[in-house]
């Protein structure tokens, strides 16, 4: 067995035995998702991994990985699981916490079923910021983060990507009873008053009877 091959069995190990608590978050480009994980980070202690800034970390770091990750920003397209999975666990293993918001993963259904096969991890539940597409072609083109893949013509095949790769992913689990969906057209705030009603643990209603 060659050295990377035992560096990932090395990290699949670490993280099943931490058996972390996982939400994915989900919505389309711009939908906030970067926005408000910054926000339950700060109120509910999770780290936040964005799968996106884990790619273009790895982009720039003149990884053998580098040119293939630039060319598929660039056309919306979705990086092959192998790649992002390993970003995650080595993330996942280095934070060296166990509750983790990953943003913009799972993407498609090769995304889902790899880490779910690979790491055993099923996730607590699925943040779904659903907003209209007119909107976040604004928020996108008024970001000014100098994202390569933030004009006209990438957004549009990142929308296209959406809604033919990763919808049906968010489908899958609605099916499931695992989707919590916000309305993400509002205001920051008020998402993020939808957000915490989530994140806040339910008091029982038994408690109150005692
Ligand atoms: N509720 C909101 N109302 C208006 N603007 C917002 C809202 N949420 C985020 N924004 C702005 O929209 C832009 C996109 O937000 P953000 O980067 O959080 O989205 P994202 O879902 O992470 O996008 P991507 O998938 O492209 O990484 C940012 O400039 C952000 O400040
Ligand atoms: N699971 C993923 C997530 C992202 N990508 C690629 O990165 C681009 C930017 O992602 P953001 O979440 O930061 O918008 C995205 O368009 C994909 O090209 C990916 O391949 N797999
Ligand atoms: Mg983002």
């Amino acid at each position: 067995m060659g050295t990377a091959d035992t560096a990932n069995k090395d990290l699949t190990f670490s993280l099943a035995e931490k058996k972390p608590k996982v939400v994915f978050v989900l919505g389309g480009p711009g939908s906030g998702k970067g926005t408000q994980c910054a926000k339950i980070v700060q109120h509910f202690g999770y780290t936040h991994l964005s799968a996106g800034d884990l790619l273009r970390a790895e982009k720039n770091s003149g990884s053998e990985n580098g040119i293939m990750i630039q060319n598929m920003m660039n056309e919306g397209k979705i990086v092959p699981s192998e790649v992002t999975i390993k970003l995650l666990q080595k993330a996942m293993v280095e934070s060296g916490k166990d509750k983790f918001l990953i943003d913009g993963f799972p993407r498609n259904e090769e995304n889902r079923a790899a880490f779910e096969a690979v790491t055993k991890i099923e996730p607590e539940f699925v943040l779904f910021f659903n907003c209209p597409e007119e909107e976040l072609e604004r928020r996108i083109l008024n970001r000014n983060q100098g994202r390569e893949d933030d004009n006209i013509e990438t957004i549009r095949k990142r929308f296209k990507v959406f809604l033919e790769s990763s919808l049906p992913v968010i489908e899958y689990y609605k099916a499931k009873g695992k989707v919590q969906e916000i309305d993400a057209a509002k205001p920051v705030e008020e998402v993020f008053e939808a957000v915490k009603v989530i994140f806040t643990p339910k008091v029982e209603e038994s408690c109150w009877c005692r």
